[in-house]
């Protein structure tokens, strides 16, 4: 099941003419305030009727101008994760998540209280009420909330940016298990790259009210185009497996055709990965470097060059069949004359992964 949106309106001073499509999985809307997240989630929503357009979800249409259908926001089946957890303070966690199960049609299939529960870690929680839980705990029981509607569809506006950095990678993998183990898509807002590169399926760059660029996580995030839409640092994700563990505590990771080294990782050999690597933790080199710490040094191919208005400029390359970014200075670029179809190495300073479910970064 995916979402289809393709909505017109305009307030006057500012148009939104966006069309996209949310594959199921997690889908990233992210662009600078202003571009129009907000509206497009809460015309999803139903809080907001557009001018023109549809909104449907598989083949249900929850907005259709032509043929006049709107459906009030009870109606549509979706699931809502915000900022704040708004828990009801006077219930009881369990009680909280059951409060979801009411909007849930009686009929068709319903998800196990125990199944969610298993799956976000809570059951110690079941008898607590919010007050006494960590801002971690309330942005689990939440999640467990939205699920437990049976949504058709479920709408995540930043969820994390009110927590601290510990709390964030304490929530990253209930939200990677929730695109990964049920079949619910999700549209998530966010701002922060790290979010971004870990939990996109696809991704919806936005650019005053129009679609920049819309893609997989991979050929979006590596594009240097979008950087400046508001990804925050440029980077590029490369979906990797874990190949091997040495026994000096590294563990080798392949991608494409790429071997990466990095701090040990707990997962089996096979384990597939999402690799992280900032483009501002990428050197270039003409040569291959001798004498040189860094583990992680990449014959690569330049495939894209972009200069910044200011003394920056980023440089997207093919390493392996991966796309990596490098941000260098236009001086850099100058000196080491870099152009589209050059042969250099990327020495890479440092690699994040997903490590025991928390996001850890290790020297490269
Ligand atoms: N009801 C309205 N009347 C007039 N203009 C509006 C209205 N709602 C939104 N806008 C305008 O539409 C544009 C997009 O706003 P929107 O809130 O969707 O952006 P955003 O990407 O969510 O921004 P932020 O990241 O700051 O939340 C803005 O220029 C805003 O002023």
């Amino acid at each position: 099941m995916s979402l289809d949106v393709a909505i017109r309106h305009s307030f006057g001073t500012f148009s939104l003419d966006i069309a996209f499509e949310a594959p199921p999985g997690l889908t990233v809307l992210f662009g600078r305030s202003g571009s129009g997240k907000t509206t497009i989630i809460n015309a999803v929503a139903g809080l907001f009727r557009p001018d023109v357009g549809r909104i449907a979800i598989g083949e249900r249409a929850l907005f259709d101008s032509a043929q006049r259908i709107w459906l009030p926001p009870h109606k549509r089946r979706l699931g809502y994760i915000f900022q704040d957890a708004r828990l009801f303070p006077h219930l009881t966690v369990r009680q909280n998540l059951l409060y979801g199960r009411w909007f849930a049609p009686k009929s068709g299939p319903q998800e196990p209280l125990d199944n969610v529960v298993e799956m976000l870690g809570i059951g110690p929680l079941l008898a607590r009420r919010p007050g006494g839980l960590s801002g971690g705990e309330r942005q689990r029981v939440a999640i467990g909330r939205a699920l437990l509607a049976n949504p058709r569809l479920i709408l995540a506006d930043e969820p994390l940016a009110a927590l601290d950095e510990a709390r964030k990678a304490e929530i990253l993998p209930y939200f990677e298990r929730l695109r990964d183990e049920t079949s619910v898509p999700i549209l998530y807002v966010s701002h922060a790259p790290a979010e971004v590169a870990r939990l996109a399926t696809s991704v919806v760059a936005l650019q005053n009210g129009t679609v920049a660029r819309q893609g997989p996580a991979t050929e979006v995030l590596g594009d240097p185009a979008v950087t400046p839409l508001g990804a925050g640092a440029a980077g590029a994700v490369l979906e990797a497996r874990v190949a091997a563990h040495h026994p000096d505590g590294l563990s080798e990771l392949a991608a494409g055709d790429l071997r990466l080294l990095v701090p040990h990782v707990e997962r089996a050999p096979g384990t597939p990965l999402r690799v992280h690597v900032e483009a501002q933790d990428v050197m270039l080199a003409t040569r291959r470097p001798e004498g040189i710490s860094a583990l992680n040094v990449l014959p690569a191919t330049v495939t894209a060059l972009r200069l910044g208005e200011g003394p920056g400029a980023l440089v997207q390359l093919d390493a392996g069949g991966n796309v990596v970014l490098s941000r260098v200075t236009r001086r850099s670029v100058a000196a080491l004359d870099l152009r589209e179809g050059q042969q250099l190495y990327a020495v890479l300073k440092a690699v994040s992964v997903a490590k025991d479910g928390i996001a850890g970064t290790g020297p490269g």
